[in-house]
């Protein structure tokens, strides 16, 4: 046996984060980890890899019980991780970040890049996974960064590599390498436990699937002869709807017009450009594309926070030129950003002062200039509630919520304000499948009381459950918006460059 948990368990204030679980992992198996939001994931997983302690249980590494006092005692034990978030420093190059740490010095004592670099493309290529030792890591994609974690797990010599949420930042194409991969991380008597909110994903990869509900194990399952709508509904406890289901739109006067818009980087080169849209009330426009085609700074723009682009961006006939992102925002826009971590939450504020971040000042949550706690927390309360944020308390701070429960937070608090324009950006990213369909629901409830919608999703499956019309973006240029429906084909042909033309013959 390569790995066993045996009894685990983790409190935090308020919660029973992980309850008494049992878990094994054989040599050359993928182990899927799959449960809600908060369901106790990435707690487990950093106990495995000594970033927590466990306050009661044993963990066993080839048969032998081992205690973790911290990552390195992990990583001795042959443990490696692919962090979320990636542990790599981007000024340095990938043989010196694979290397970090352990390095070979020569003989005088000193560094020996060009070894480093050789040992790095040898490893690269005996273990299929190419990548140029001499590149600087922050140049690179996020795919072949994750790569270079994988490498750095193996340099190590790790055993069994964690993979928290991996492909949750990758195009559907980096995620395929990426599995590519792990299949050949394992071929050779290596395991690995892989956790991702996709059930596809489970059933593309993995060999077996533990499901964890409020800490505690509730199955396991060969992904391969169980159906998504099995899994799911295993993960949540009750029958899940996986479908959303809508009305035809009725749109109305248009609220949002952009006109020939232009949003240059750092080099002046357009990332946006030249995009024309119209988004009119009671219609969900989706801007489908890969990540890194312009929809960052498109929507950037649209909600201030982009002031010096050129062209015009108009809500409700008004130009924004010129105003500041707390302007454009109580013109009536909702914004959900697609980095949580940066421009949604505040993670030191409770989750009640997260819900009111821009309305504290204004009734009903600030009477003449006095903050009225009893209304903030009621509505506090009640958001909680109808988003089912998984929290003990909503004094508990933003920070310490699981990830997916921030996304949550982050939602309830655009989606209840008073808006014309709401515009979200990747909004079920680390959200588990019942949550995504709440949120759905909630994203066409907001059309159908008026406001005009915005969906920016590197998800095809979310973009064409929400579509009225869909535009793709591709190096900066807008196609279309088109009429749903619209074939899968033809959407993704043109997020991966082809002629609209070419793509609706193909993709029919
Ligand atoms: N450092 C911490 N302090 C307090 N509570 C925590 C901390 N880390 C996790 N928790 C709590 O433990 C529970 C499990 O969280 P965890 O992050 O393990 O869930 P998860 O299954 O990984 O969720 P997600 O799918 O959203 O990433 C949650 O209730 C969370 O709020």
């Amino acid at each position: 046996m390569r790995l066993e948990l045996r009894g685990i368990t983790k409190r935090f204030p308020g919660v029973v984060a992980n309850d008494s679980v049992d878990l094994t992992v054989e040599p050359g198996e993928v182990h899927g980890l799959l449960g809600e939001n908060g369901a106790g994931k990435s707690t487990l997983m950093n106990i495995l890899y000594g970033l927590y302690s466990a306050d009661e249980g044993e963990i066993l590494v080839e048969g032998e019980p081992v205690r973790f006092d911290g990552p390195g005692d992990a990583i001795a034990a042959g443990i490696g991780m692919v962090h979320q978030h990636f542990m790599l420093v981007p000024v340095f190059t990938v043989a010196e970040n694979i290397t970090l740490g352990v390095e070979r010095t020569s003989g005088l004592g000193r560094l020996d890049r060009g070894a480093a670099s050789r040992a790095v493309r040898e490893l690269a290529e005996s273990s299929g996974l190419p990548v140029d030792p001499d590149a600087v890591v922050g140049s690179l994609p996020v795919g072949l960064q994750q790569r270079v974690e994988i490498l750095k797990a193996l340099y190590r010599d790790a055993r069994l590599l964690i993979l928290d949420e991996p492909t949750a930042v990758l195009t559907p194409q980096e995620a395929d390498d990426l599995f590519d991969a792990v299949r050949r991380f394992v071929a050779d008597g290596r395991s690995a436990i892989f956790i991702s909110h996709k059930l596809r994903e489970h059933r593309a990869l993995v060999d077996r699937v533990s499901v964890l509900r409020r800490g505690r194990i509730v199955g396991t399952a060969d992904p391969r002869t169980s159906s998504e709508q099995e899994l799911a509904d295993l993960m949540v406890g009750r029958p899940v709807d996986l479908t959303v289901s809508r009305a035809p739109a009725a749109p109305g006067e248009p609220v949002l017009e952009v006109e020939h818009l232009v949003v240059r980087d750092l080099l002046d080169a357009p990332v946006v450009d030249d995009v024309s849209l119209t988004v009119r009330r009671g219609e969900i426009l989706a801007v489908a594309g890969v990540e890194g085609n312009g929809q960052t700074p498109l929507v950037r723009a649209i909600t201030g926070l982009e002031p010096g682009f050129e062209g015009d961006i108009r809500l409700g006939g008004r130009s924004m030129a010129g105003l500041t992102r707390k302007e454009v925002l109580r013109a009536g826009v909702g914004h959900v950003p697609e980095d949580r971590n940066r421009e949604g939450l505040v993670a030191g504020f409770s989750i009640a002062e997260n819900l009111v971040l821009d309305l504290w000042d204004v009734a009903p949550f600030a009477r003449r200039g006095a903050l009225d706690f009893g209304v903030i927390e009621e509505h506090a309360r009640r958001q909680v509630e109808d988003f089912d944020v998984r929290t003990p308390s909503i004094h508990t701070s933003a920070g310490s919520l699981s990830g997916g429960n921030q996304q949550k937070v982050v939602v309830a608090r655009e989606f209840q304000r008073e808006i014309d324009l709401l515009v979200v950006a990747q909004p079920t990213r680390g959200v588990d499948v019942g949550s995504i369909e709440h949120i759905h629901a909630r994203l066409v409830t907001k059309r159908d009381e008026g406001a005009a919608v915005v969906v920016v999703s590197s998800e095809l499956d979310e973009v064409l459950a929400l579509a009225d019309r869909v535009a793709i973006m591709f190096r900066g240029r807008l196609l279309g918006p088109f009429e749903t429906p619209i074939s899968k084909d033809a959407v993704g042909l043109m997020m991966a460059g082809a002629s609209p033309d070419e793509a609706l013959q193909k993709g029919a």
